[in-house]
């Protein structure tokens, strides 16, 4: 980091001098001085200002512009690095300016933003990191509002991200959420889950939840899965991926892009979170009592864990039904199923709460809910900023329908799987309770069972439930409570 971060303020060799306004290779529109910080800012202000995905933005326009290597990767840095901190910076900002950060305009508290983690976060010489972030607000919001950005910036400068810290977080012992709010960058109220759904009360000062909110805010690998009977993990570990930590079908990169792997561009092997993998394989390992033919996922989109299942499915001659609301998702889902073993997957456009399926005909059934995604931070670093405390009580309704609606498509014996990437209780316990004391008909398993070779998964009353953590597992926060429909 550091060496691509002075490589990039090292001032041109004499005689190489770039032309005005830009460099120019040759051809093509003129490109930017300094190309990833303008990437990074275009990010982070469409981010800000038209809700747009990082994850999905940025490579685009890395494409679009032809960045690359160093610049690519100092780009995605900047971007990413800005967005999970940004809490902690808003409090420092905020003691820096003589108005509310509130009242900054939605252009320039960006740059702000992104000068601070420069200065907070990186080893960028601090003079470097205020001139290359002036320079760009000159660019993008003219000399007057820039000459704000340096006054403030200035300031920030004037202490580390420690001393800082001491100064702007609530003090730990009387405030603990509030302390770690500002110190790890989340949502009062999301420290606050968290820690309910780690059983930690704030008295013990929230040690779990702050090793948490620590690994949300590390660059997570890419993990990848081999899709059964399609490649293997020998397979990706000859093209330079390291095995995976507990999936049979788990492998990591450390960095590179997925999209070079073969296996990846052929569509036997996938990005997939190896949480996400294993819980369908726990649903894949449960003893159905009787036949196992049919299987249904019913929101399927994008199909991450439909391809695996097809795959599992195809594999012992059985088929899977892939559900997805979206018809665009469905055909995401359609691409992720294609050429499973025994050609096991169909998909379908349908709603899960309102079925076109036959009731108590499938012998096992995923459902994987809609949920706030508060276990996949590390990977959406902006969306802890865009969900609200409501978030959870307005999906409720929907999770527990489509639950309902899940055990109703299981015959008797056969198993439901009820996920969520989400370890927010009111959407994981909650939800799993209410369907059973509604109904006699349904016995709760024992999830962590299935997943042996998963240290300290068992969660819930009784540790009924299996619940993912990413400072525990290394994977997202997935969690998964596993139904059987009672025989007559
Ligand atoms: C958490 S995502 C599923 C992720 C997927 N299982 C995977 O591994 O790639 C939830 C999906 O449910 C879909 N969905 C929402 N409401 C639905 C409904 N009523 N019926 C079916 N799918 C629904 C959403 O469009 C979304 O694609």
């Amino acid at each position: 980091m550091s060496e691509q971060h002075r490589s990039q303020n090292r001032r041109p060799r004499k005689g190489k001098k770039p032309a005005k306004g830009g460099a120019q290779n040759g051809s093509g529109p003129p490109q930017p001085r300094d190309p990833a910080r303008r990437v990074a800012y275009d990010v982070l202000r469409a981010v800000d200002q038209r809700d747009a995905y990082a994850n999905l933005l940025l490579p685009a326009l890395l494409n679009e512009r032809g960045m690359s290597g160093r610049d690519a990767a100092l780009a995605t840095e900047l971007t990413y690095g800005t967005l999970r901190l940004q809490g902690t910076y808003d409090a420092v900002l905020e003691a820096c300016v003589d108005r509310t950060l509130a009242s900054v305009d939605t252009e320039v508290l960006p740059l702000l933003r992104l000068g601070a983690h420069q200065l907070l976060s990186t080893k960028v010489p601090p003079h470097a990191a205020v001139s290359a972030t002036v320079n760009l607000a000159r660019k993008v919001v003219g000399h007057h509002r820039s000459r704000f950005v340096n006054a403030v910036l200035r300031r920030v400068s004037a202490r580390n991200l420690q001393e800082w810290t001491e100064i702007v977080a609530p003090e730990r012992e009387r405030d603990p959420s509030g302390h770690l709010s500002v110190v790890h960058s989340h949502p009062r109220w999301i420290v606050k889950e968290l820690a309910r759904a780690l059983g930690e009360r704030s008295g013990g000062g929230l040690p779990g939840t702050e090793q948490l909110l620590r690994a949300h805010n590390e660059r997570p690998r890419v993990t990848l899965v081999a899709k059964p009977g399609r490649s293997t993990v020998a397979d990706l570990t000859a093209s330079g991926a390291k095995e995976g930590r507990y999936s049979p079908f788990a492998a990591h990169l450390d960095e590179g892009d997925p999209a070079a792997l073969r296996e990846v561009r052929q569509n036997r092997a996938a990005v997939q979170d190896e949480a996400s993998q294993l819980v369908a394989l726990a649903l894949s390992r449960v003893d159905p009592h009787g036949q196992d033919d049919r299987w249904l996922d019913m929101c399927a989109g994008p199909g991450g864990k439909a391809g695996l299942l097809a795959s599992l499915a195809g594999r012992r001659g059985a088929h899977l039904l892939a559900a997805e609301l979206q018809p665009a998702r469905a055909g995401l889902v359609a691409t992720a199923v294609h050429r499973a073993p025994r050609d096991a997957g169909r998909v379908v456009a349908a709603d899960g709460t309102a079925p076109p399926w036959r009731p108590g005909v499938f012998d096992r059934v995923l459902v994987d809910a809609p949920c706030t995604g508060l276990g996949a931070l590390r990977r959406r670093p902006e969306s802890r900023w865009r969900r609200t405390p409501q978030s959870a009580e307005e999906l409720a309704p929907l999770q527990h329908d489509l639950l309902v609606n899940a055990v109703e498509a299981v015959r008797p014996g056969g198993v439901a799987a009820y996920v969520t990437c989400s370890p927010h209780v009111d959407e994981t316990d909650a939800v799993v309770r209410g369907v059973l004391s509604e109904r006699g008909d349904l016995t709760l398993l024992r999830a962590a069972d299935f997943l042996d070779e998963v240290p300290d998964l068992a969660a819930g009353p009784d540790g009924m439930y299996a619940q993912f953590w990413p400072h525990v597992h290394g994977t997202d926060a997935m969690f998964l409570a596993l139904l059987r429909r009672k025989e007559q």
